[in-house]
């Protein structure tokens, strides 16, 4: 693990930093074509950090004309895939050596702590890249049960051009958690950041140009939802488009696809996870270390976050108490300062969002600050499930509490939403935790923990929480690679 520096170094990290003023098509930095530009600020104090190119349709026509060209030509989808696996690896360890530049890029242009930029993000993005290099030669294809006239293979091949629309709140790690196996798998990309948080990206870009990845095979275009997600969505030479965030913009991406070319389409949206502990549970301070941990870590911007607490009776008492201690730990502050581990919300927008549902219930302990965009960690009694704070996503630091009598009120709650992404369940009886982890409809669910799984798990949502493939593991790959019988007749 990498040792966290001192808030001074990272104030001069920042300081001499040069941030990214283009996009990357075909291995060069550009303007847009178009000229235009639009302000990246620092969700901390709102000062304006980088100009960058507000790309539209044409600079997507520029990079998928790029990736088309890469891709056919096979100066990545055909190399030997040791030599795609070194590549990867390159650039994996091209980004540890940057790795504190990288954090601090992060951290001033999302509001992340640099505690989490530096001990989650970066390591997670260097682990995940790799993970995906190492599958690169080991992935074997398939022959089916044959007559004796004939052979039948089933080849995986990569499936061309691929879109991917990020979200701000992780930004390096869901380039890390899409390019990775879209890179292993052999195709050409077209990435667009968030409008908000696209720095990282384009630097990772020059590094995977630096690594040896061709030109061409990465790509990067800046700019808005509207201006350059949906030209990404609509458009006719891009094959498969994987997308994270939420879960309306979600629902455009396939109306985008079934109206241009039926691309395959894969999405990782919103959550209203809840988390259920039981009367039995082990060790209340423990638990609420992992229940505070679920809710806050990332300010709560996080679809996988904690965002219901669903709560036994008799320990309910005795839960929130710990987790008011459990938050004496947990700094709000500047998120340079390796200290904090609360910073400001990605954007005065978003601030105002979050802020909104506040007075949806009793504030137990936290609460906004007016001034700035700092929420500080909230825990909120509400009425019930249907209480707007417990039934929306609000994708800040905000947990609502709900208490119960059993098991089964319970798991009933929990499943009243119509999202899926992630569970936790807390209680020491192993046959009632597994049942319940059976019982709850979500994508992950974790049992006397909270967790997103790591690299070698499936990350993906049910109900209106996912779509099409998952993130993560090597069923990530499904979604870069389609499937091709080749049938050989032997008479
Ligand atoms: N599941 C998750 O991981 C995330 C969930 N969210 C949820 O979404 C809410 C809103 O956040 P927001 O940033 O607006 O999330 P969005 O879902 O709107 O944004 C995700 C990505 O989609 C792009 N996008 C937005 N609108 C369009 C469009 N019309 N056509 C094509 N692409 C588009 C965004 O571009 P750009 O932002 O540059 O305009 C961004 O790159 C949050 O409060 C949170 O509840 C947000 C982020 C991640
Ligand atoms: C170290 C694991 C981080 C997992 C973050 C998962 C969040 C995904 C999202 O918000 O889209």
């Amino acid at each position: 693990m990498t040792d966290l520096l001192g808030k001074d170094d990272y104030g001069r990290i920042a300081a001499t930093l040069a941030l990214p003023d283009f996009c990357f098509i075909d291995g060069r930095k550009q303007a847009a074509q178009s000229g235009r530009s639009f302000a990246s600020t620092n969700p901390a104090n709102g000062s304006v950090i980088a100009n960058l190119p507000a790309c539209d349709g044409a600079d997507v026509d520029l990079a998928v004309a790029a990736a088309r060209t890469a891709f056919e030509d096979g100066r990545w989808s055909r190399l030997h895939p040791a030599e795609r696996k070194a590549a990867l690896l390159r650039l994996a360890d091209l980004i540890e050596q940057n790795l504190n530049e990288l954090a601090v890029m992060e951290s001033l242009d999302s509001g992340k702590t640099i505690l989490d930029c530096v001990t989650v993000d970066l390591p997670e993005t260097v682990k995940c890249l790799r993970w995906h290099a190492e599958l690169i030669d080991k992935i074997y294809d398939q022959v089916s049960p044959a007559s004796d006239s004939h052979i039948a293979l089933i080849v995986r091949e990569a499936v061309g051009v691929v879109g991917l629309v990020l979200p701000w709140n992780f930004p390096l790690l869901m380039l890390a958690w899409k390019i990775g196996p879209a890179l292993a798998a052999g195709c050409t990309l077209v990435v667009k950041p968030a409008e908000e948080t696209s720095l990282t990206a384009l630097r990772v870009a020059e590094l995977a140009l630096e690594a040896g990845i061709p030109a061409g095979v990465l790509n990067v275009v800046t700019g808005s939802g509207p201006e350059v997600g949906e030209p990404i969505g609509r458009h006719p030479g891009i094959d498969a488009l994987s997308f994270t965030g939420s879960t309306e913009t979600g629902r455009l991406f396939l109306k985008f696809s079934a109206e241009s070319n039926l691309k395959e389409v894969t999405l990782e949206m919103g959550g209203k996870n809840p988390c259920i502990v039981m009367e039995d549970a082990e060790d209340l301070d423990a638990v609420a270390e992992h229940v505070v941990n679920g809710a806050y870590w990332n300010m709560g911007e996080n679809c996988s976050a904690i965002s219901r607490l669903i709560v036994h009776r008799d320990i309910r008492d005795a839960l929130v108490e710990r987790l008011v201690a459990a938050l004496a730990d947990w700094p709000v502050g500047d998120p340079l300062d390796p200290a904090s581990r609360i910073g400001p919300l990605v954007s005065a927008e978003h601030f105002g969002k979050v802020a909104s549902y506040l007075d949806g219930g009793k504030v137990l302990h936290g609460g906004a600050t007016s001034a700035d965009r700092f929420v500080h960690p909230t825990i909120l009694e509400v009425a019930g499930n249907d209480a707007r704070p417990a039934c929306e996503e609000i994708f800040g630091p905000v947990l609502s509490i709900i208490t119960v009598d059993s098991l089964d009120e319970a798991v009933a709650i929990a499943n009243d939403t119509g999202y899926g992404l992630t569970a936790s369940v807390f209680t020491a009886n192993g046959k009632r935790a597994l049942r319940t982890a059976r019982a709850l409809r979500a994508g992950t669910v974790t049992v006397n923990s909270f967790g997103e799984g790591d690299s070698t798990t499936p990350f993906g949502g049910f109900k209106q929480s996912g779509f099409g493939g998952r993130d993560n593991g090597i069923h990530a790959h499904d979604q870069y690679t389609q499937l091709k019988t080749i049938w050989l007749d032997l008479n």
